[in-house]
């Protein structure tokens, strides 16, 4: 079975003018439809305003479309019942692009990883100390940075602390939204390369939103290329350079 189906999903914004968030408001996505089986790694590729964010958003559950739906472990997102959308919820973790405004600047890096285990699990102080000690090696932090504030740390050490904070609770699924699109190059790929391993070693399944075509290759098991909110090709990413649409080529070979 697969972990997440999305089936015919369109969200549509106001239809002129700009919207409350600053974005002029534009078509979303139509009738959008793929899945992603455990374990693997679906690459969402587009170009700016292609309807990545909106996707994200829709698949983690904090934006009903306005049709279709959003199937995740076999339960639909946006028809359980409040009990089962935590349950969901849980397994279903991101790591956003902006690794400083997803975390709370007057949090240690323990409170911050802490976060998710205190919400979901009732550890005492000492076995949640450990755990995160044992996250920020899984991660390749040092268990002294458990005291640092988050502008003590490097971009790239700080979205290291995101992706423990996102694997904590041991989900299925993460919605990586541009996760290392705002680090330089050296740091983003160490980072893509431990994101491989872990989904190797926990058996992760990723969403990998992007408009990267390099770090969608390094991370994706298949891609699928959106253009004005539609899907418009989906490959495996080894055939991704064998591309036929026209939107495709132009992303993928610039
Ligand atoms: N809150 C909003 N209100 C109105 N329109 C929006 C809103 N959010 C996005 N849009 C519009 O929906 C379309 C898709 O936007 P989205 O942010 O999902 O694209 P994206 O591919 O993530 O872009 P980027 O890579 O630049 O972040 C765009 O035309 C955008 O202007």
């Amino acid at each position: 079975m697969s972990l997440l189906v999305v089936n015919q999903v369109t969200k549509t914004y106001g239809s002129s003018g700009w919207s409350r968030t600053g974005k002029q408001a534009g078509s979303g996505v139509t009738d959008v439809t793929f899945q992603v089986e455990p374990g693997m790694c679906l690459g969402i590729l587009g170009e700016s305003g292609a309807g990545k964010s909106t996707l994200g958003k829709i698949v983690l559950g904090l934006l009903p479309p306005d049709s279709g739906s959003v199937g995740f472990q076999g339960m639909d997102l946006y028809r359980s019942d409040r009990h089962t959308r935590k349950r969901l919820r849980r397994d279903l973790q991101v790591v956003f692009q902006d690794c400083y405004s997803a975390v709370n600047p007057r949090m240690t890096v323990k409170q911050i990883i802490g976060e998710p285990l205190r919400n979901y699990e009732r550890l005492s102080a000492k076995e949640e100390k450990l755990v995160i000690a044992e996250l920020l090696e899984t991660v390749g932090l040092a268990t002294t940075d458990m005291e640092k504030m988050p502008d003590q740390m490097s971009g790239g050490q700080l979205q290291r602390v995101n992706i423990a904070r996102a694997i904590a609770l041991k989900p299925k699924m993460i919605v990586l939204d541009e996760p290392v699109s705002s680090l330089d190059m050296i740091v983003q790929k160490q980072i893509l390369y431990h994101l491989r391993e872990l989904k190797e070693k926990i058996g992760l399944s990723y969403l990998f939103i992007s408009h990267d075509v390099l770090a969608v290759n390094v991370l994706s098991d298949e891609v699928a290329i959106i253009e004005r909110g539609r899907i418009v090709e989906t490959m495996e990413t080894a055939h991704m350079f064998h591309c036929v649409h026209p939107a495709s080529k132009r992303i993928i070979h610039g």
